[in-house]
């Protein structure tokens, strides 16, 4: 295994609070040149992405490329030749306030609605860069997200989440891994919110069959409890529901030609979402697919949890 690591924290606005990012933004057209050239042969840079928030590229030998943006951790683009199979809503700001309406934006520490915010403050939050690597010709990037006074006043808890992201020829991967850092117990509910690029009159989820389910429609204040029973689930009008202890892959036909497998470990739950007229100017190119953990993860001083996702292409 060939293996590049290089450290980031010599970089002063990776570890800097978003006023300070904001700051730095504006003055930062030499870091970003020199990261440029520091880091072009990784497959790894780090470049001026919309909002003039920092936006992490990975390029791989093979052809694919994946973005991903600090502010939310979050994975905005995945093309393979050429083609983008994530979904980013014609209404994504990119103020670094507001969570970024697409690609992949993390629900933590809690998913949907509840005593904090909607999906948790991990997707408006900066998340920073700990190590990027070459993986056998292949970009890997670490990301790492802590508590802070933001994240205090909503969840009182010291916590550490590391994101690994890698992107093969045909493939994108995750890791999360969450741990307690604090000297009590929490315990949180999380999801990768993944919008995929699609056409929803052609899409379908094969997998869910016999799962458990709780449909958010008509009334997602008290979800109704029921089973799947199709061997195709497909998206003819508004779909909110959630899949308990769904299987470790599920095969999504886009309906734009392209059928991507899901994989996942730990992640035992999963969403299926879809707006309809709710979003009438773009619902029909784009369907979620989530993997999800509902049920709470309890985790004790020091113990972590770990959860793989990958997103693969035939
Ligand atoms: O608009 P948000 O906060 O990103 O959430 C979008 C949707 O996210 C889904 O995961 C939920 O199941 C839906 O109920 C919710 O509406």
């Amino acid at each position: 295994m060939a293996r590049v690591s290089m450290t980031w924290s010599s970089i002063p606005f990776l570890n800097s609070s978003p006023s300070d990012l904001r700051r730095v933004n504006r003055h930062s057209v030499m870091a970003f040149a020199s990261l440029k050239k520091e880091t072009s042969s990784l497959g790894v840079r780090v470049t001026e992405g919309q909002g003039n928030l920092p936006k992490v590229v990975l390029t791989s030998p093979h052809g694919s490329e994946a973005e991903l943006y600090l502010f939310g951790g979050c994975i905005t683009s995945w093309k393979v030749s050429n083609k983008d199979l994530l979904f980013v809503r014609p209404d994504a700001v990119f103020n670094g306030q507001k969570p970024i309406s697409g690609g992949v934006p993390h629900c933590f520490p809690q998913f949907g609605p509840g005593p904090m915010q909607q999906h948790g403050f991990a997707r408006n939050m900066n998340w920073s860069i700990v190590d990027s690597q070459d993986v056998e010709g292949n970009p890997v990037v670490i990301l790492e997200l802590k508590d802070g006074p933001y994240s205090r006043a909503m969840w009182d808890f010291s916590f550490q989440a590391m994101y690994k992201i890698i992107l093969d020829a045909k493939s994108l991967s995750t890791e999360l891994v969450i741990t307690n850092t604090d000297n009590k117990p929490f315990s949180f509910s999380t999801a990768l919110h993944t919008y995929f690029s699609a056409s929803v009159s052609g899409a379908s989820v094969k997998g869910l069959k016999g799962c458990k389910t709780l449909n958010k429609d008509p009334d997602p204040k008290n979800p109704l409890e029921g089973e799947e029973e199709r061997d195709v689930v497909t998206f003819p009008g508004f779909v909110d529901c959630v899949y308990l202890e769904a299987p470790s892959e599920l095969l999504l036909d886009n309906g734009l030609g392209d059928k991507i497998s899901i994989r996942n470990t730990s992640w035992t739950d999963a969403v299926l979402w879809s707006p309809y007229l709710q979003m009438e100017a773009c619902y029909k190119d784009f369907v979620c697919v989530e993997n999800a953990k509902i049920g709470k993860v309890e985790l004790g001083p020091n113990q972590s949890w770990t959860a793989t996702q990958r997103l693969s292409i035939g």
